[in-house]
């Protein structure tokens, strides 16, 4: 690793171990991130790559099975250069039953035994892409088999879901802290590795327009929205117990919230910045009676429908589905964080699955001028707005007033956009990337402290519980809808509306781009 500015910063070496190698995220997300990360120099010149799950495999198949995946989902394809074999032999199998703790003292000699031959120093990664059932096991059974004794550090790369709401998670955090310092957990939230979300504390912290706006007197509103047109695929089984509530809102959707609405750290440090995170969940208002969680929360599930034409089934014909389930799959809320800074500002959120685009945005409206005296008597003044945009495409606009050339004094709003995505191309580099760089060189600030994660459960654990004692059930929309109407009606309560996301309101705007439109 070298922090010459000149230079590529590389991880240190390191043995990189993936359990649940076989798996779907392994194949869609990680052999991919490696694989870029090993194309920009960022896994330097000593490492190699475990990969661990029950079902037998020849390390020519497991090659193979790396190839298949980068061939298809990564950004760089193999053979574009003449470097695929020095990394794809830098991965080798092993058969291990997570429960077997016999299995770990093979690997523990296996492991020397690769080290010494690559003059690795004991530095130890282990990724955990398996069912959350199973890191309390693995983590005692790489003590126990002794994995954790070489020189160097070790740290537990894992996965969301932690837990199914506080207690539980509270239990596996508490198997995990029993082998595992905090300093060498990280808890993967992978929104945190977005660009886009990352460039929150830029945005706010590094303009002097913003800092001294950010705040309940000239903010109106902030609208958080996560559309997927997705339905749940072949995850059925998985999200019939998890629905949009912990699948999305307990971690990306909080996650982003807390982005906008922290404090300045005193520094930026993993800890400071954290600290800051976590003050604001504790911050969010809890709906706590069925009341609250019937005015302020709207639960959704998607019903047959179209996109683009395409007929598409109802969530509960789906594979694996129960046929009766009330399962959301959607989620729309307003949210309060209240402390000096936010208080009385709603924080409308929403994600759902069958959407009609795919599209993480943030919206800030702006409060307008006062009373919009000069202008108001012959015509609507449109509310100022700074949009982020985070997923697919990534990049900031402004939406502002100025005049339309004529005689008239006719305003229209001017939408001035920074498109990242034109410039480096969509979401570049991969969440993941970034996310195992930084574990990988002992860099916490984007993964989630077992603090924050304990709040954010305490936010979800009333609601989950108001809808199960008071029979709250999903409202149907139509595949490819916005979802229930009611998530409308939250924000025209207030004299609000959604703005439109992914460009859908560009024709009523004047866009001024970095790219010609
Ligand atoms: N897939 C995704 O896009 C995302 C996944 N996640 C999380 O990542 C984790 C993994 O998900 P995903 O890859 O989809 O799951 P899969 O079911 O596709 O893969 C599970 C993996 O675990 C292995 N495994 C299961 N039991 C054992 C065991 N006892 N010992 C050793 N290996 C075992 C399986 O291999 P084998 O059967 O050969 O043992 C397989 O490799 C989960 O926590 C999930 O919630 C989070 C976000 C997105
Ligand atoms: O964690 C999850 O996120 C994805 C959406 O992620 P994105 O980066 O594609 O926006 C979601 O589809 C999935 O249900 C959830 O588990």
């Amino acid at each position: 690793m070298t922090d010459n500015k000149n230079e590529t910063i590389s991880a240190p070496e390191a043995v990189y171990f993936i359990f649940g190698a076989t798996g779907d995220l392994a194949r869609r997300k990680l052999f991919p991130a490696l694989y870029s990360l090993y194309r920009e120099g960022k896994l330097g010149e000593r490492f190699a790559i475990v990969g661990l799950a029950r079902r037998p495999r020849t390390n020519e198949q497991f090659r193979d099975d790396v190839h298949e995946s980068i061939r298809e989902f990564c950004r760089y394809k193999p053979g574009e250069k003449d470097d695929w074999n020095g990394f794809v032999d830098r991965f080798t199998y092993m058969s291990l039953d997570t429960g077997n703790v016999e299995a770990f003292k093979q690997l523990k000699a296996y492991t020397e035994q690769l080290e010494a031959s690559n003059d690795i120093p004991g530095n130890r990664l282990f990724y955990l892409a398996l069912a959350p059932e199973l890191f309390g096991s693995v983590s005692r059974n790489l003590r126990d088999g002794g994995m954790l004794e070489s020189e160097g550090w070790h740290r537990l790369v894992i996965e969301k879901p932690f837990g199914y709401d506080y207690p539980s998670a509270e239990n596996l955090n508490e198997e995990i802290r029993q082998v595992f310092k905090e300093n060498e957990v990280f808890r993967i939230d992978h929104y945190l590795g977005k660009e886009m979300v990352q460039n929150i504390e830029v945005i706010r912290f590094a303009n002097a327009f913003f800092e001294p706006l950010w705040n309940k007197n000239h903010i109106a509103n902030i609208q958080i929205t996560l559309a997927e047109t997705v339905g749940v695929e072949d995850r059925g089984a998985y999200y019939n117990k998890s629905g949009a509530l912990r699948d999305m809102v307990q971690n990306h959707m909080l996650q982003m919230l807390t982005m906008i609405a922290m404090e300045p750290p005193a520094r930026l440090d993993p800890e400071s910045i954290r600290d800051e995170k976590v003050k604001v969940i504790r911050s969010v208002r809890r709906y706590m009676t069925a009341e609250d969680v019937r005015t302020q929360i709207v639960r959704g599930q998607y019903a047959s429908g179209s996109l683009k034409g395409k007929e598409l089934k109802g969530y509960r014909e789906e594979d694996h589905v129960d046929p009766a389930s009330v399962t959301e799959t959607f989620f729309a809320a307003r949210l309060f964080v209240e402390n000096f800074r936010w208080a009385g500002v709603p924080f409308y959120v929403r994600t759902g699955k069958r959407l009609p685009v795919k599209s993480t945005e943030i919206v800030v409206e702006f409060k307008n001028v006062p009373n919009h005296v000069l202008f108001a008597r012959k015509q609507e003044l449109q509310p100022n707005l700074l949009v982020i945009r985070v997923n697919p495409m990534e990049g900031i606009y402004f939406r502002i007033n100025a005049k339309k050339p004529g005689n008239d004094m006719k305003i229209q709003p001017v939408a001035m956009e920074f498109c990242q995505s034109c410039q480096v191309g969509i979401n570049t580099p991969e969440a993941y990337e970034r996310l195992i760089f930084d574990a990988a060189r002992g860099e916490g600030t984007y993964f989630t402290r077992w603090d924050e994660l304990a709040a954010a459960w305490k936010i979800i654990d009333p609601i989950a519980a108001a809808w199960k004692e008071h029979a709250i059930e999903p409202a149907l929309y139509p595949a490819g809808s916005w979802g229930p109407e009611e998530a409308d009606r939250l924000l025209e309560e207030d004299g609000f509306h959604w703005w439109p996301v992914n460009g859908q309101d560009e024709d009523n705007v004047v866009w001024v781009s970095n790219t010609s439109k």
